[in-house]
């Protein structure tokens, strides 16, 4: 109880930090994008990319980014790994996902990990910016093809917006899809060399201060 009152007196008076993971299929270019951002935001510059290796346990970059502090969780991505991400979900106030524009293969892979993401109950109030990656590669879709094809994803959020209005004046007998109202944004996104990265961060943070998500944490 103690451990409640003290988490809520933190977040009502010290300077807000929020935590955003970043999800994706393996080799997406999850782990280039965090030392990407260390290298543009902090003075300590993020490892070479060749030195990058895939992900297996969780890679952490902290980042004041225009006076407000962020706090990014990068994850692995291999199908045996992904059973782990829900743990962080209560935990976060954005996601991260990352697409690879190139791995034509394996996007209905992709879809099918970020719908489960968009319907996830405990992720229903966060802003998600999806990052296309990979867009200086020539086999790389275009982001308007690659738009089309996630729309049926993206889209979610808008037709459970409208069913779940109702369930606003009822919630305990409300039958509408888990999932609400959300903010999405589609980024082209060259992680190798950051191109991209800042039109996504200001978006991030612009949708961080309008979300009304509280997370208390207790030490
Ligand atoms: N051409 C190109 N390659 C990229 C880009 N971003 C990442 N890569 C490459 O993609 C590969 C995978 O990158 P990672 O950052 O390790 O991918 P990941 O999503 O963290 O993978 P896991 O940790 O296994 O989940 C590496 O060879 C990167 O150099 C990019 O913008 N362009
Ligand atoms: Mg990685």
């Amino acid at each position: 109880m103690f451990g409640l009152i003290y988490g809520f007196w933190k977040y009502l008076f010290s300077k807000t930090e929020y935590f955003i993971l970043i999800l994706g299929l393996d080799h997406a270019g999850k782990t280039t994008l965090l030392e990407e951002i260390k290298t543009k935001y902090t003075k300590t510059p993020g490892l070479p990319h060749q030195n990058i290796i895939p992900t297996v346990g969780l890679n952490i970059a902290r980042i004041v980014y225009e006076k407000v502090k962020l706090v990014f969780w990068d994850l692995g991505g291999q199908s045996q790994l992904r059973s782990i991400w829900d743990k962080y979900y209560a935990d976060v106030h954005a996601v991260i996902y990352v697409i690879d524009s190139s791995d034509k293969e394996r996007f209905d892979e992709s879809k099918d990990e970020l719908e489960a993401i968009i319907k996830h109950e405990k992720l229903q109030d966060v802003p998600i910016l999806l990052f296309f990656n990979k867009q200086d590669l020539k086999e790389a879709e275009s982001i308007e093809f690659l738009s089309s094809i996630f729309k049926s994803i993206t889209s979610l959020s808008n037709q459970a917006a409208s069913s779940s209005s109702s369930s606003t004046t009822s919630p305990t007998t409300t039958t509408a899809p888990i999932f609400i109202s959300r903010s999405i944004q589609l980024q082209s996104l060259v992680a190798l060399k950051g191109q991209g990265l800042e039109e996504g961060m200001a978006w991030l943070v612009d949708n961080l201060k309008k979300s009304s998500r509280i997370i208390l944490q207790q030490e």
